[in-house]
Parts: C-alpha cells; structure tokens; sequence
C-alpha cells in the first residue's frame, strides 16, 4: 500500500475499511449534505496571495489564546463516540494532540471519561491543554456536575455546544438506524433513558438512537440566559460552538462568552446553513477583536488553516480527520494526521512569505468570487 500523504489519503483508507454502523455514523450531514460539502469546498473559493523574498528561514507557529501557548493553531475538535474507530479511543487522541502540544477538545458524549481524558493528557495541571465541549442536559444538576468533574479534572476552557437543540436529519441514520456498539458505553453520565436507547435493537417509530437520545436528555430550551448561568456557575472560559451570523456574535459578547467557534456542526445540523469559512468574516468583523473566534469545518489541510487565520480566526478545529487518523492506526495514525497537516501549514506560511502566525492577515487572501473587487 502506498504511504499516507494527506487526510484525504486517511479519508479513502476510513472510507474502505470502516464498518458501516460506525463510518455512516461519522461521515454524515444532515439531509442533502450540502452543507457538509460546501464546508470542504468553500475553502477553495479562496486563494492564498502569497508575498516573495521574506526571510522564511524559520517559520514560527505558535499561538495563544486564553493564557495557554499552542505549538500549531490547528486543534482537535470534539466528536462523539472515538471508541468506535479504535479502541483507545478518546485517549489516543488526547495523547496525541498532547504530544503536539495542541488542544483537545471533549465531547460530553465520549467513550472515555472526563477523568481518564486528563489523565492521558498528562500529570501536570498546567500542561493539560484540554477543553470540555458541554451539552446541557434537561437535568440541571447533571450539567452542573460534568461542568464541575472537568474543572476539577484540570480542563482549561467550556465550550457550550449550541447549535444541536435537536439532531439533524441524517439520512444514512434514518435509512440504518445506528446502534452504539454493546462493548461501548457512553462514560461521562449516566442516564435513565439511555439504557432504554442502548438496548433497543430498532428505532421506535421513527426516531433514530441519536435523535431519542436527544430528545430524552438534550434541553432544547436553551437561551441566551444560559450563557449567563453557565458562567456563573464555571470561572473557566466560555466558548460558544455553532455561531454564524454577526448577530449571534454580537449576542455572544453581550452574554458574556469568552470565545466563539464558527461552526455548523460539520455539515450535521441544519442544511444549507453557509460554510463556515464564508460565515467568518461577518463573525470577526462584529467581534472587533473583543474576544477569540476559531473556526471548525471541512479544515482538512493546512493551506484550509491558514485561510481561516486569514480571515480572523486565532486558530481552527479538525472533526472528522481526527477519526479517520484514529481508525488508521490509534495514537500513531492521530500523529501521523497532525504531522501532515502542521507540515502543510508551516510550509504554507513559509511559502507564502509569513515568518509568524502574526503576519497573517487580511492580505494573504483573496476571494476568487470577488477578485475584481480587489483590483
Ligand atoms: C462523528 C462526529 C461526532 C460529533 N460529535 C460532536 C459532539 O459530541 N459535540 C459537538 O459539539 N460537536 C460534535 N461534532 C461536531 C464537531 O465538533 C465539529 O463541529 C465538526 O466535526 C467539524 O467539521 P469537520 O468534521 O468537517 O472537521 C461531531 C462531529 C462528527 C463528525
Ligand atoms: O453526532 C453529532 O454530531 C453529535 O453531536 C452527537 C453526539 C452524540 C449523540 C448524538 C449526536
């Protein structure tokens, strides 16, 4: 077999060998996949404007965002369920964004515990770069709880996951209703419902295991107030995953959130949302600087990366890629996913005449749409 070059490479190799419970379960979007492809797509409508004859003997990478310094502004986005395409699962993968000293972020809803993530992550406090991606569950005090567990774990950031009030319409999971694995369990928080859900050989009616499961457990009330609650109750930051619009991100300031995440949940929610590289710049220009934005969404290469830092963001998120590394080969294939896409990017930055993550801005890009504007 030829080597891995790319994480389309690690894609095709997912692609052929993963079960179908597992691979239809990660690879989806919600009804048409508009969305899903346009995040991928999107990133090449924009092009880099690269700038000669800069001293690019060494390239510097690193970031910084809420105190913590990162070696690449490319981190691991929370998915649910790692267990599935390996059986380290969410350690490999914590183990391996820790090893690169970048972020890695928790789903609430993962195969591994809050407990046993940290404790892959290292034993210094300090060290640990790992976020908590929050749902909110019906049940206040269970929220309260895992909020608290990964605070006490030595997670350094929330992110208050808001854009999944109910499951998207994913029609490989409607058409083969998926089933969490019977050796799997979801290790975070127990629930009276899920046993019934994880026993259950069919869906009932018509709603798919995912969908019961938020539907059982999710609060899809959630406000702008909740914002409020969740930082009064937490002295970690407070990141919200799902913002589009400038609107939003002004709502986000008001609200107090330390940080915004452009997504659309990776193609998974609503359909025909924009892709989220397009979605940035209203989100950065309402920002103004005020607070970090980062972005997640079809990044699978680092000239995607260094768009998106282009156009405002501090740094960016990698969802699916992550599995894919993952099922390849555990730890090794998650380092060997980071290695290729950190390479790209440091070489994009070199090649495009940027010695620092700083000096990329606004200039550096160019909109193959609008590129008479820039005349
Ligand atoms: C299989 C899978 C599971 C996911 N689970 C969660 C989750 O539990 N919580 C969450 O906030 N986002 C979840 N996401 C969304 C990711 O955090 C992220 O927004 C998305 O994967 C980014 O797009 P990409 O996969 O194109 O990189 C999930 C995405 C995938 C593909
Ligand atoms: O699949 C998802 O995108 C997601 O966020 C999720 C996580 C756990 C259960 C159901 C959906």
């Amino acid at each position: 077999m030829s080597k891995i070059a790319s994480v389309q490479d690690l894609e095709d190799h997912a692609k052929a060998n993963l079960d179908k419970n597992a691979l239809n379960y990660y690879s989806s979007g919600s009804q048409d996949m508009i969305t899903l492809q346009d995040n991928v797509n999107a990133f090449d409508r924009y092009q880099i404007r690269p700038r000669v004859l800069r001293n690019v003997s060494n390239v510097d990478t690193k970031v910084s965002a809420f105190g913590l310094t990162f070696d690449y502004p490319i981190f691991i986005a929370a998915s649910a369920m790692q267990k599935m395409a390996h059986p380290d699962g969410e350690l490999a993968s914590v183990r391996s964004a820790n090893k690169h000293n970048v972020c890695y972020s928790l789903s609430t809803i993962s195969t591994s515990s809050i407990e046993e993530v940290s404790e892959a992550a290292g034993q210094v406090t300090d060290n640990k770069k790992i976020w908590f991606q929050l749902y909110i569950y019906n049940d206040k005090h269970k929220t309260i709880d895992l909020i608290k567990r990964a605070e006490r774990a030595g997670f350094k950031a929330i992110i208050l996951t808001a854009d999944t009030p109910y499951i998207g319409r994913r029609l490989p999971d409607i058409r083969d209703p998926f089933m969490i694995p019977s050796h799997l369990k979801l290790k975070n928080i127990q629930t009276e419902k899920i046993g019934e859900a994880e026993t259950s050989t069919q869906s009932s009616e018509n709603a798919s295991w995912l969908a019961r499961y938020f539907k059982e457990n999710i609060n899809p009330g959630l406000t702008w107030d909740d914002v409020t609650w969740i930082k009064s109750v937490t002295s970690l930051p407070v990141l919200v995953k799902g913002v589009l619009t400038a609107e939003d991100a002004k709502l986000c300031l008001q609200y107090g959130a330390d940080g915004i995440i452009v997504s659309n949940h990776g193609g998974r929610q609503l359909d025909t949302a924009p892709a989220t590289i397009d979605a940035l710049p209203e989100v950065v220009r309402a920002v103004n600087g005020k607070i970090p934005v980062f972005l997640d969404g079809g990044v699978r290469r680092g000239t995607d990366a260094f768009k998106a830092l282009a156009l405002g963001a501090t740094a960016v998120f990698m969802g699916r890629p992550n599995l894919w590394g993952l099922f390849y080969d555990g730890e090794n294939g998650v380092d060997l996913m980071l290695d290729i896409v950190f390479e790209e990017f440091k070489l994009a930055m070199a090649l495009s005449g940027c010695a620092s993550v700083k000096d990329i801005n606004e200039s550096y890009i160019q909109d193959s749409r609008h590129i008479f504007s820039k005349l």
